[in-house]
């Protein structure tokens, strides 16, 4: 059985606005993917596959050589949604029956090397696994009208990457025009009839979107800097 990682980094950080795509922005003093990389490289026993834009190949190329970089991965041109890179992963990869297939954003560096595991392992037994956390704030649902409602918090959950699945079931799932609803993988396989098992998520596993994050992902990594 082979084990794929999908690292999504084709976004271009509009909510993060530096002048570089957050992907880059400097944690422990090198570009996040790099961190986000390793977690998985760690793991062991993972080919992975890292999207990136065209434009931004030859500049992930630079950052590599001048961090000495060299965890193996392969790297796949991004497409104008999160849905449409991981689609353009999809159709490079090979797989065979019983492999599985791990789509992560590239934007949360410090998921732990045991969420990892722990979700190839539930992907194997269950088809599909999918890391959530329970909802802190209080969340309301708009009407659209200019009125909302409480929703009932205790019965929500957040979801997090990485989402593991069969990886050839995955594939033939992705072959449907994109849809806004898709906002993860999980919703794409759902669509196509799946059922995912939710998986303990961790509160540290942060998606790096605003310029806040980054100060949180480096003060979680060194609490006494
Ligand atoms: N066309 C896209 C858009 C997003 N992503 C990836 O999907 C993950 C989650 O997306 P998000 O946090 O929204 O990243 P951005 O699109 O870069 O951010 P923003 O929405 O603020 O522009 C990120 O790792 C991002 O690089 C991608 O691979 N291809
Ligand atoms: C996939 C995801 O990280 C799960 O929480 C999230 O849906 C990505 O959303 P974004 O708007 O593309 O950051």
């Amino acid at each position: 059985m082979k084990r794929y990682a999908i690292i999504v980094a084709g976004g271009s950080g509009t909510r993060f606005g530096a002048p570089v795509p957050k992907q880059f922005v400097p944690l422990e003093g090198r570009p996040v993917l790099m961190r986000t990389i390793d977690q998985f490289h760690q793991a062991g026993n993972v080919e992975i596959l890292l999207v990136l834009p065209a434009s931004q190949q030859r500049y992930w190329h630079e950052l590599c050589r001048q961090h000495n970089f060299d965890t193996p991965h392969a790297v796949v041109q991004g497409g104008d949604s999160r849905f449409q890179s991981v689609k353009n992963a999809l159709a490079v990869m090979h797989p065979e029956p019983g492999d599985l297939v791990a789509v992560h954003d590239g934007v949360r560096p410090l998921v732990s090397v045991e969420l990892i595991g722990k979700i190839y392992q539930a992907a194997a037994s269950s088809g599909a696994a999918v890391p959530v956390t329970p909802v802190t704030d209080s969340v309301r649902q708009l009407d659209g009208r200019g009125s909302s409602q409480a929703l009932p918090r205790a019965s929500l959950r957040a979801v997090q990457t990485p989402q593991a699945f069969d990886a050839l079931q995955l594939k033939r799932d992705y072959d449907v025009p994109c849809d806004p609803f898709f906002t993860d993988d999980a919703s794409v396989w759902e669509r196509a009839g799946g059922q995912v098992t939710l998986v303990e998520g961790e509160i540290t596993n942060i998606k790096i979107t605003h310029p806040v994050d980054i100060v949180v992902a480096q003060h979680l990594l060194h609490p006494h800097d």
